[in-house]
C-alpha cells in the first residue's frame, strides 16, 4: 500500500491523480494540498507543514510558486518527492538539486513513457543529421497553461543539445530575426488552443528532405500513470538517498 500526499490536488492533474488512486486498491490519498479547500473524501491543507496524516510520498503538480517551499517541508520530514511542475526557475531547479541529496527525490517534465522513448531516439539520430538539418521544435497545448515553452519542449532540447556537437542556442518564436537560420539554432515554438492535453514535433530540416518525430498526449491519465510509477520507484529506493537520472534533466 503506498500512501500518498497531492500537490495542487484540485487543478487539472491532481483530478486526474485523484481519480487514478481512487481506482487502485494499492494506493490511498491520504491528504491533498491546494490554495483553496472543497468538500473531500480527503483532508485538504494549504502546506505540507500542516499535514498530520502518514505518507510514503508526495505528488506535485502544482505551479512554480509552491515548488521551493514544498521541497524544503519535504526536506524537514524526510518524503520523498516526485516534482512533476514545469516552468520552474533556475534558484528552484537549484534547490531540487540539493534536496536530492537528503531524499528520493523525482523531477521530470514529462511523465509519459512515450516521450521519455523519444528523448533515446532523437540522441541516436541528431549525431547523423546536425551539420546538415536545421531542428525545431513546435509544442502545443491547451489555453489554460500558464508556461510557455512547455518544461517538455525544453527537455527535448536539453536532450538534443547534450549529445550536439556544436551546442545550439534556443530561439523562442522568429520574430524580428533574419532568415539565416543557422544551423547552431534552435526554434521553439509554443501554441496555445482549446484543450490539447499535450503534442510536442521536432522537426530536423535538411535539403529536400525532411524528418518529424511527433508524440500526441491523448489524456492527461499518461501523466498521471507515469507519476505513480515514479512514486512507486522512489518509494522502493527510500532507504537510500538517490539522485535520481531524471534529475539531471534540470541541469540546463
Ligand atoms: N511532468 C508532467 O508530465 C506534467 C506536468 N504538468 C505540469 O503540472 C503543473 C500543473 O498542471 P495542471 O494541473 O494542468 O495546472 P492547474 O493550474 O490545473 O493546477 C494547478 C493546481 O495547483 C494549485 N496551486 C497553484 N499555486 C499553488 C500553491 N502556491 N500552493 C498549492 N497549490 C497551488 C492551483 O490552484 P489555483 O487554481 O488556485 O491556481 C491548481 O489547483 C504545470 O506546471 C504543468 O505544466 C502537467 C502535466 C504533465
Ligand atoms: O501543462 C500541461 O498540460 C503539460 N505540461 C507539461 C510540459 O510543460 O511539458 C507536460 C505535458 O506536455 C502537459
Amino acid at each position: 500500500m503506498l500512501n500518498i500526499i497531492v500537490n495542487g490536488c484540485f487543478g487539472r492533474m491532481g483530478q486526474e491523480l485523484q481519480e487514478e488512486i481512487n481506482s487502485r486498491e494499492d494506493l490511498t490519498l491520504v491528504a491533498g494540498i491546494d490554495r483553496t479547500t472543497e468538500d473531500t473524501a480527503f483532508p485538504v491543507y494549504q502546506s505540507l507543514a500542516e499535514v498530520n496524516e502518514k505518507a510514503d510520498v508526495v505528488i506535485d503538480f502544482s505551479h512554480e510558486s509552491s515548488v521551493a517551499t514544498l521541497v524544503d517541508q519535504c526536506v524537514q520530514k524526510q518524503l520523498p518527492v516526485v516534482i512533476a511542475t514545469t516552468g520552474l526557475s533556475e534558484e528552484t531547479k537549484q534547490k531540487l538539486n540539493e534536496a536530492s541529496r537528503t531524499i528520493p527525490l523525482f523531477y521530470s517534465a514529462n511523465m509519459s513513457l512515450g516521450i521519455n522513448v523519444l528523448i533515446e531516439a532523437l540522441q541516436k539520430v541528431t549525431p547523423a543529421l546536425e551539420e546538415d538539418f536545421n531542428i525545431e521544435i513546435v509544442e502545443k497545448h491547451h489555453n489554460k497553461k500558464k508556461d510557455a515553452p512547455s518544461g517538455t519542449a525544453l527537455l527535448l532540447a536539453d536532450s538534443i543539445n547534450n549529445v550536439s556537437q556544436t551546442k545550439k542556442e534556443y530561439v523562442f518564436g522568429r520574430e524580428g530575426k533574419e532568415n539565416e537560420n543557422p544551423l547552431n539554432e534552435m526554434g521553439i515554438h509554443a501554441v496555445r488552443g482549446g484543450t490539447i492535453p499535450g503534442e510536442h514535433t521536432v522537426i530536423y530540416a535538411g535539403n529536400d528532405e525532411v524528418l518529424e518525430f511527433k508524440h500526441t498526449a491523448l489524456s492527461r491519465g499518461i501523466f498521471a500513470n507515469g507519476a505513480l510509477k515514479a512514486a512507486e520507484f522512489i518509494q522502493k529506493k527510500r532507504s537510500r538517498n538517490v539522485l535520481n537520472e531524471r534529475i539531471t534533466t534540470i541541469k540546463r
